[in-house]
């Protein structure tokens, strides 16, 4: 098919779809098999300032609605992304490589946030306080950021857009988004029910282009008053220092190096069924992904045992054929640098079990394929233990105790999820109680957000703000104290 055949996706700019005259023309690659599905044209500069100012000028006007007219445009973009659950889930599966059913979860997820966040504008934003005056009243009630930078990553492309513009847009701030270049048809598709459900031109703008330019762009613009990324760490500390240096607000979700302990006592069953769905569910690329397996000495063998035979029988493939469990890496990039940490798991000693192979099946030529791997003798301090590779990798630890257990899932500079396998209520306190992580889970995988609860990190996980829930309002609105005298 030649380009001219082909939807070219363009940035959206004042309620319009705008292509950069000047702007390159990027393929946008389907990673299970190498072939060509649509073409991005990507914006530069002068069309992030127009998309800023298409922001500026939308958002006098939109915070002076009431919550629920901005909550009646949410719940009309969740019903639209709704019924078209199947178009956009099969447009995520083919860009990023994730599975149909996960893509389509995925895209339910974003209407679940949509109606949630469509509910905020309903809800009380702040509190009678008692003054010390007579005849005084005093209370606190928010304000709205103003024009709100959106950043986002790849591996969740309607998802997390939407925890993040959802609350930005329902508490009164304008929006200029920026989605990962390598799901940007993914992004216009969710673009698109927010232009159907009638926003007002500017109130949401979306951006398509380099990190370096409309990323950074946005960072550092006069005119956009916050930010909020989701990504890798190296890029999110430049985020944050960029827009801490002109005095703008920002918050960073970074990486996670997530560790289950599976404990002496553990449903061994149960425990294997959520490392390998924590550690391997879309392909291992989230950053709440389980990637240190520390295991007590007393189970070690048995649980090694019983998840490398169902590891092994995982099925790698193209995520729209619905007997795959485990879609490619989402692009090249990723693809060969999950190879390159296998390789140097392999060099630093640690033993290779099962996987971490580009399949030999040749129908899957050509995809960004590799078989999920589990990794033994693993020391906590290897690169493998404690840099995010963002793939299907699995890397069993030893612990000599469960206090021991414990020392190692905080022997990592990231605090994003953790996870524990037991019964004993007395483990599940301490580990609750000493964890270094935002999220903690007993008794259930490291993935597992749920949208009306605040997430976020702990260490180099997170700029240590959170989002989702109600704790979005925190980020997206600055509390004004208001003191009346009668
Ligand atoms: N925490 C998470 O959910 C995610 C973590 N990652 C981690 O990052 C690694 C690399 O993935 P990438 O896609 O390269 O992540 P990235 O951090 O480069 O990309 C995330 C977003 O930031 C933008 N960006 C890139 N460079 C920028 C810059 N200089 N200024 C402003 N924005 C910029 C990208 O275009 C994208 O929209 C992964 O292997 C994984 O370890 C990646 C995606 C999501
Ligand atoms: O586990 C989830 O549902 C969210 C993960 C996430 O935020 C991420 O990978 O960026």
């Amino acid at each position: 098919m030649s380009v001219k055949e082909q939807r070219v996706t363009c940035s959206y700019i004042h309620g319009k779809w705008t292509a950069a005259a000047a702007g390159q023309l990027v393929k946008s690659i389907n990673p299970a098999n190498g072939k060509v599905i649509g073409h991005v044209r990507y914006a530069d500069a002068t069309d992030l300032d127009a998309a800023v100012e298409a922001a500026d000028s939308a958002r006098r006007g939109w915070r002076k609605l009431a919550g629920t007219q901005r909550g009646a445009l949410l719940y009309k973009a969740a019903d639209l992304l709704e019924s078209r659950m199947d178009q956009i889930g099969e447009t995520m599966c083919r860009e990023m490589g994730k599975t149909f059913a996960e893509a389509k979860g995925e895209t339910a997820r974003g209407a679940a946030i949509l109606r949630y966040y469509a509910g905020e504008g309903l809800r009380s934003v702040g509190e009678v306080i008692p003054s010390s005056e007579e005849d005084a009243l005093m209370f606190t009630t928010r304000s709205p950021l103003g024009v709100v930078g959106v950043i986002t990553p790849w591996n969740f492309p309607v998802a997390i857009p939407i925890w993040k513009m959802a609350p930005a847009l329902v508490y009164g701030n304008t929006v200029v988004w920026k989605p990962a270049t390598e799901t940007a048809v993914t992004a216009a598709a969710v673009m698109q029910c927010f232009h159907d459900a009638g926003f007002p031109p500017g109130v949401v703008n979306m951006v398509i282009g380099s990190g370096e330019v409309i990323g950074q762009g946005i960072a550092s613009h006069p005119g956009i008053h916050g930010v909020t990324f989701t990504g890798s760490n190296p890029v999110g500390k430049q985020i944050g220092q960029a827009a801490l240096a002109r005095g703008a607000k920002y918050q960073l979700e970074m990486g996670g190096k997530n560790p289950i302990i599976i404990a002496a006592d553990a449903d061994l069953e149960l425990a294997v069924d959520a490392t390998m769905s924590g550690g391997l569910r879309s392909t291992g690329q989230k950053c709440t992904a389980t990637s240190r397996v520390i295991v007590v000495k007393e189970v070690y063998d048995v649980f090694k045992e019983k998840l490398v035979e169902k590891v092994k029988s995982l099925k790698v493939g193209d995520g729209m054929d619905p007997s795959t469990w485990l879609g490619p890496c989402a692009n090249r990039k990723q693809w060969e640098s999950v190879l390159s940490y296998i390789r140097r798991g392999q060099v630093e000693g640690a033993v290779l079990l099962c996987g971490g192979t580009v399949p030999d099946d040749p129908t899957l030529a050509g995809g960004y394929y590799v078989t999920p791997a589990v990794f033994d003798e693993v020391h906590s301090k290897m690169a493998i233990a404690q840099e995010e590779i963002f793939g299907p990798v699995l890397t069993l630890i030893q612990a000599d105790s469960f206090e021991e257990a414990l020392v190692l899932a905080n022997d990592t500079e990231f605090g994003l999820s953790a996870s524990i396998y037991t019964r004993d209520i007395g483990s599940i306190l301490s580990f609750v109680s000493e964890i270094d992580a935002g999220l903690v889970r007993v008794n259930a995988e490291t993935a597992g957000v749920e949208l009306q609860a605040p997430f976020g990190g702990m260490k180099q996980s997170s700029s240590h703000s959170r989002e989702q829930g109600r704790a979005a309002i925190e980020f997206f609105t600055s509390v004004k104290t208001v003191f009346v005298k009668g």
